[in-house]
């Protein structure tokens, strides 16, 4: 590595686990910083990409795809530019999509193309400690691959665990990886820019074609929706569904709430007004072969005003 390549940050883990929520909270600290984002939602909506655009201007998003196998060239690329950007950038950060395994995108960074301008920082992998409903089969796999490649495992969502369960989940995800417990996925700024602290391990798991795992479609449209059959709704979505996000519109008077659900739990909170100009848009990502869309549109349809 000579003196002038960049450290990467690859922000890594599953679906809904709080990894925009770091990455929020890195850009409220870093003002004035040369620093670089590139978001890789799964969903044909960048919604993460929007809600830091809010934040930062120099955010790329590589959409309607994975960026550690059908959007991987895209990210090469986009790696490429990046490190070719005068003056240089101090810090690129790479937010996964929830599905991606971060083996590979370490991977990409050893391109010829790329190896002499970028180094990879560290991998720090977000884990929702506190799902209601714990992942199953190759979800569960996937979870896993993304834990055992991180330099640092944030066990996010403390805030919902008693010290039992915090000390179960340490002991579920945390073999070897220096942990932390995190609410917000709040970390000291140290461990997420600048600390080199490159020490991975190769886990040697072979890939998953994400293609044959999920199912991912949006909802956009002008309708507003009760809030009170919305909720009704919210409570009773099915264990296959594992990740609904995005902006919608509420009767009444008329206020648009980013909806966030994952992991049984689900949460509203007022979208600015630019954010609500956007429209409602809705990003569903379900366990492949569910048959789960057709009823959730039924359902959702059910909430219109
Ligand atoms: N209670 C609680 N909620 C959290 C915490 N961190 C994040 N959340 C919520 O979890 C939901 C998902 O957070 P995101 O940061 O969007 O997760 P993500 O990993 O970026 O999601 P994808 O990009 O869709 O995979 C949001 O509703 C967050 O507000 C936490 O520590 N505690």
């Amino acid at each position: 590595m000579n003196a002038a390549s960049i450290p990467v940050t690859v922000v890594a883990g599953f679906l809904g686990a709080g990894k925009t929520t770091l990455l929020r909270n890195l850009l409220e600290r870093c003002e004035g910083r040369r620093l670089a984002v590139i978001v890789n939602d799964f969903g044909e909506l960048n919604i993460d990409a929007g809600m830091i655009a809010e934040q930062t201007e120099a955010v790329y998003s590589l959409e309607n795809g994975c960026i550690c196998c059908s959007v991987q060239d895209d990210l090469l690329a986009q790696l490429e530019r990046l490190a070719n950007m005068y003056p240089p950038l101090e810090q690129v950060v790479i937010e996964c999509s929830g599905v991606s395994d971060p083996q590979r995108i370490v991977q990409t960074l050893g391109y010829p193309k790329l190896r002499r301008r970028l180094h990879l920082d560290a991998v720090l992998t977000v884990v929702d400690a506190a799902r209601r409903e714990p992942l199953e089969g190759e979800y569960a796999r996937l979870e896993r691959m993304q834990a055992a490649a991180a330099d640092l495992l944030l066990l996010n969502k403390c805030d919902l665990l008693d010290a039992d369960e915090r000390a179960s989940q340490r002991e579920r995800f945390g073999r070897g990886a220096r942990v932390l417990e995190t609410i917000q996925a709040q970390i000291p700024d140290e461990l997420l820019l600048g600390e080199p602290s490159r020490k991975l391990r190769p886990h040697g798991q072979e890939g998953i074609d994400h293609g044959d795992l999920f199912d991912s479609w949006s909802w956009q449209g002008e309708a507003s929706f009760d809030g009170a059959r919305l909720k009704q709704w919210l409570e009773a979505l099915p264990r296959g569904l594992l990740r609904l996000k995005g902006l919608i519109r509420l009767a009444g008077q008329g206020e648009t709430v980013w909806l966030q659900y994952v992991g049984g739990r689900y949460q509203l909170r007022p979208a600015t007004a630019a954010e609500a100009a956007q429209g409602s848009r809705l990003v569903f990502i379900a366990e492949k072969d569910a048959g789960l869309r057709a009823d959730l549109e039924v359902g959702l349809r059910g909430c219109i005003s």
